[in-house]
């Protein structure tokens, strides 16, 4: 991680005219274990950047991954720019601490920052310790006869899942408005993880209650039960659509993976030395 001096220095010396800030500790499981270094990273690391960016050239736009996990416990479905926080995880309050500054920096500092408020974005991208990919690699294995379960937590949990490569077009999108503002992106739809689960099994002909295992291992200390964003803001002001339906996002995924695996085999990176 970059401290204040190299960051002020890095944008000195390539003088960008938009900075987008993903980064972050952005495993929601791993930030009960790591509280304060996911707070630091995901949390501080955004008031690190917008200093920099003040200190250097206060005209650099800057964008911020807000997160949908900030909504945590939600207080209202769907959930919209206006739907009061509630995070349910050190890494929700981090996100909320990081959407807050941007929002003080532009009302303190008349700079252009803004936060989208991104909903669950996937692609075969993905790592394999988040609940898709850990499904579409685990079904292919099984399919291919490198394993025979997969082993998950919570499968009622309800997710707002959208293509990632949409996502990233809304991202730039905000970043060329006149004023900043921040946006809900999301598809406007929820599925639950064992629609995904079944969808996955089914695209490779297997049934998925023959090799599912429910492991409370993977249960989290408190859950977000259901997420569903209204994008309605970014659909009339940035006129922006998602492309990708959630049939053909996880199609898209296992087929990945079944190319992947299929190629690989035994030597393909796998999640067993990763507990998620
Ligand atoms: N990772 C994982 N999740 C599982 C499992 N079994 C069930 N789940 C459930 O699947 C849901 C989704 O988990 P993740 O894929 O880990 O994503 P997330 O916690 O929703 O967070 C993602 O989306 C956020 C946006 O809302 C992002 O901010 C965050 O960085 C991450 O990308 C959660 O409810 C989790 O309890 C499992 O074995 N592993």
């Amino acid at each position: 991680m970059l401290d204040q001096t190299s960051l002020e220095h890095l944008v000195r010396t390539v003088g960008p005219h938009e900075v987008y800030n993903l980064g972050a500790q952005s495993f929601v499981g791993s930030s009960w274990g790591q509280p304060i270094l996911t707070g630091d990273v995901t949390g501080l690391g955004v008031t690190r950047i917008l200093e920099a960016i003040r200190s250097v050239d206060k005209s650099i736009r800057f964008y911020q991954a807000s997160s949908s996990e900030m909504f945590g416990k939600v207080h209202e479905t769907p959930q919209r720019e206006s739907t009061p926080l509630h995070p349910r995880s050190p890494y929700g309050v981090a996100k909320a601490y990081g959407h807050y500054m941007t929002a003080n920096y532009r009302e303190s500092y008349d700079m252009y920052a803004c936060s989208g408020i991104l909903f669950n974005h996937e692609s075969p991208r993905r790592g394999l310790e988040f609940v898709t990919r850990k499904i579409t690699d685990g079904v292919a294995r099984i399919k291919l006869g490198l394993a025979h379960e997969l082993r998950l937590g919570n499968l009622d949990a309800k997710r707002d899942w959208g293509f990632a490569g949409d996502y990233v077009e809304a991202m730039w999108m905000m970043l060329q408005q006149d004023a900043p503002e921040d946006y809900v992106v999301a598809t406007g739809e929820t599925h639950s993880v064992r629609e995904f689960v079944e969808i996955a099994f089914s695209r490779v002909g297997l049934n998925w209650e023959d090799h599912v295992v429910i492991d409370p291992k993977f249960y989290r200390p408190a859950e977000v039960d259901l997420l569903l964003g209204d994008p309605t803001r970014a659909r009339k002001e940035l006129g922006w659509e998602p492309k990708m339906s959630f049939q053909e996002l996880t199609e898209t995924m296992i087929d990945s993976d079944m190319r992947r695996v299929s190629l690989l085999g035994g030597q393909a990176p796998s999640l067993v030395r990763i507990s998620a």
